[in-house]
């Protein structure tokens, strides 16, 4: 048990206080997305109740104010990723849209017939489907780096993968499907040293702890806000001062120039290069809300409270008959995917629902590893630092009274 004081935190997050189908909600989907704090909710709504107005260029209180907000949003990530200046945080759709800009302007500036990259078999589709584009765009080739049996990538493999024509290594900080946390520090280092750049897909890492991407080195490093306790829609990319200055621009339009004309244009700095039109204003402030939430926080003990109810879940799962770990890494994240012996995921998925329980079940958009376990999906349960340990007594009896119905 740990000394965390979930029913506090609990107390910040309305959407946890809800029936569902006539039991208290078990919110056990947080790989998928997380829910936000009474803090995000009232920032985003006090932006839209008092400041809301286009940002930069403004000439007016409202304008000045939305802008010193949304870009005090920007220093409140690039201080949560210790990153060196905030010009280096990009404002993105999402992980997905960060990894497709790093794919689309930095791929096809600098792949080229006979070059390489690597990630690995159990990426999310958003770090597989947007190399794909640039390995056909360029001649590049893409290559999955082995994983096993218990969802570890193969670290022999990958260095024996490693040559001069590897250019980037694009690979996930912990995996949404399994919950592993690869081993990125030496995956970084052994990359590096044959040349090739590195991007971290943090989505499912950021809101387990603290990340320093000048520690880590990484060349890039990519979330979501909604994975962070913020709004859908927004996402974060992280990259070194040099390749974002390299990289041409990935949307035309407004904000990313500096002159236009019919004859040529010209580009805007850092970060507005990478930014047309009109911005996410309210969603940046509502994650830099949920930032200071997380800086309030005792972060380590929420960690540490989110590892003891993973190790309390996966000692009741060893113990229920008929039901099947998948992804037994020793380290991992509060993510638990299981199969129930004889059983679809989605009908365990549902029958948990009927009873209150919200987990993800299928592919959890990973098909290659799920095709490499030969299974259809998972059922995945994933834990938060609001969630119980009742809650997971919950989850297990919910289990149990769905065996009843599935064998
Ligand atoms: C590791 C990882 N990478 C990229 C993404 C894509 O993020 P966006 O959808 O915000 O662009 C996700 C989303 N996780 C999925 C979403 O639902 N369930 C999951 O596990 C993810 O877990």
């Amino acid at each position: 048990k740990s000394g965390f004081d979930v029913e506090r935190i609990r107390a910040d997050f309305p959407i946890l206080h809800q029936q569902v189908n006539g039991q208290p909600l078990v919110y056990l989907d947080n790989a998928a997305t997380t829910q936000k704090p009474e803090q995000v909710i009232a920032a985003i709504s006090d932006y839209y109740r008092t400041d809301n107005s286009n940002v930069h260029r403004g000439a007016h209180a409202l304008a000045d104010r939305a802008t010193v907000k949304f870009e005090a949003a920007r220093e409140k990530v690039a201080q949560f990723l210790n990153a060196p200046a905030a010009k280096q945080i990009i404002w993105t759709r999402g992980t997905t849209e960060s990894i497709n800009l790093v794919a689309a302007s930095w791929g096809k500036a600098n792949l080229k017939p006979g070059d390489r990259i690597l990630v690995s078999a159990m990426e999310h589709h958003a770090n597989i489907v947007p190399w794909q584009f640039a390995a056909q765009a360029t001649g590049a080739t893409l290559e999955p780096i082995p994983v096993d049996a218990h969802g570890n990538i193969n670290m022999l493999a990958f260095d024996s993968m490693l040559d001069s024509h590897v250019k980037m290594v694009a690979v996930g900080h912990v995996s949404n499907a399994m919950g592993t946390i690869n081993p990125i520090e030496k995956i970084i280092t052994l990359a590096h040293a044959v040349g090739a750049r590195v991007l971290i897909d943090g989505a499912q890492a950021v809101s387990h702890w603290a990340v320093d991407v000048q520690k880590l080195n990484c060349d890039f490093y990519v979330f979501s806000a909604h994975k962070l306790f913020g709004p859908t829609g927004l996402g974060v990319l992280y990259g070194k001062e040099d390749l974002l200055n390299s990289m041409p621009p990935y949307q035309g339009g407004g904000e990313m120039i500096e002159t236009v004309s019919f004859a040529g244009t010209t580009f805007n700095q850092l970060p507005y290069k990478f930014e047309a039109g009109t911005p996410d204003i309210a969603g940046a402030i509502g994650l830099g809300a949920a930032i200071d939430y997380l800086n309030a926080l005792d972060r380590v003990a929420a960690a540490e409270h989110e590892q003891a109810l993973l190790a309390y879940a996966e000692e009741k799962a060893r113990a229920t008959s008929g039901l099947t770990l998948v992804g037994t890494a020793p380290h991992k994240t509060s993510v638990m995917s299981f199969l129930i012996d004889g059983a679809h995921p989605a009908d365990v998925g549902v029958l948990l629902d009927k009873q209150g329980v919200a987990v993800r079940t299928g592919n959890h958009c990973a098909q290659p590893i799920m095709d490499q376990f030969a299974i259809p999906g998972t059922v995945r349960a994933s834990f938060s630092f609001y969630n119980t340990f009742a809650e997971v007594d919950r989850l297990f009896a919910a289990i149990e009274k769905a065996k009843t119905f599935l064998v």
